[in-house]
């Protein structure tokens, strides 16, 4: 994936207040946000997606300009066509699995109807052997069935990239091994470039190409990246600039 991001965004809630100040390009497919928590991580990720909107800077995927305060340029969530989980899923728990995966097709404010079949809904639910539980709702699916469909859903749009938020942190450890397993081997089958953000050190190992750590330096509460990649990697250190 061509990632170019330099952003800036000062978020205030009460006397506190954050400023997000990032500067990252990656030209990997697979790419980890690390870092501890608070530091930044997420409102990056929702910043790329479209759900947070920089007081300045630019956002750069593949090439085509997402957002540029300067250019005017401010892309809707859809438009950008990149597919999220987030950390706790977001599952609409008053749809069913097949409902849930068919949302990510939508741009309807109306919820997919439950007889509704589409093609790729369907080759989802199969991929991720989630057949015998189409009909059932969220709340009676297992830790790692609901990833999988929180997963589907993402993925379903066939987006340009996919943006996962601590895919693994709300499953136990045995699941969270398999799981990223999983992932991995669907990350090389749909070659979907990825930006992960985790805290955890093996999620790094698995799919940090190109590692970026957010860190967050008081007494400012600004943040800084800095990165580095895997030593077999070609790909050079110097396109993420530390401020
Ligand atoms: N709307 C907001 N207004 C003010 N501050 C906010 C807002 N949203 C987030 N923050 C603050 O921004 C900082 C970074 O939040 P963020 O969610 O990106 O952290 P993170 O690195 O993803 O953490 P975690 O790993 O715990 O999820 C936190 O200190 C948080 O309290």
């Amino acid at each position: 994936m061509q990632l170019d991001i330099d952003i800036y965004k000062t978020l205030r809630a009460g006397k506190r207040s954050f400023t997000l100040d990032v500067q990252l390009q990656s030209s990997s497919q697979r790419n980890v946000i690390y870092g501890p928590s608070g530091a930044g991580k997420s409102l990056t990720l929702k910043a790329i997606a479209g759900l947070l909107t920089p007081e300045r800077g630019h956002i750069r995927l593949n090439g085509h300009t997402v957002f540029d305060s300067r250019a005017g340029v401010d892309l809707a969530p859809q438009a950008r066509r990149v597919g999220y989980l987030f950390q706790d899923y977001a599952l609409f728990p008053h749809l069913n699995v097949r409902q849930n995966i068919a949302f990510g097709l939508s741009h309807r404010w109306f919820n997919p109807r439950a007889r509704e079949r589409h093609e790729q809904v369907e080759y989802w639910i199969r991929a991720f052997g989630l057949e015998a539980m189409a009909h059932q709702l969220p709340d009676d699916l297992s830790g790692g069935q609901r990833q999988r469909v929180a997963l589907a859903r993402a993925i379903v749009a066939e987006p340009q990239a996919l943006l996962l938020d601590e895919p693994f942190a709300a499953l136990d450890p045995s699941l969270r091994n398999t799981m990223r397993r999983e992932l991995s081997d669907l990350q090389q089958l749909l070659q979907i470039p990825m930006v992960l953000i985790t805290h955890d050190p093996q999620d790094v190992q698995t799919f940090g190409d190109h590692v970026v750590e957010l860190r967050d330096s008081e007494p400012d509460k600004q943040i800084r990246a800095s990165c580095h990649h895997k030593a077999n990697e070609a790909t050079s250190c110097k396109d993420t600039s530390i401020r």
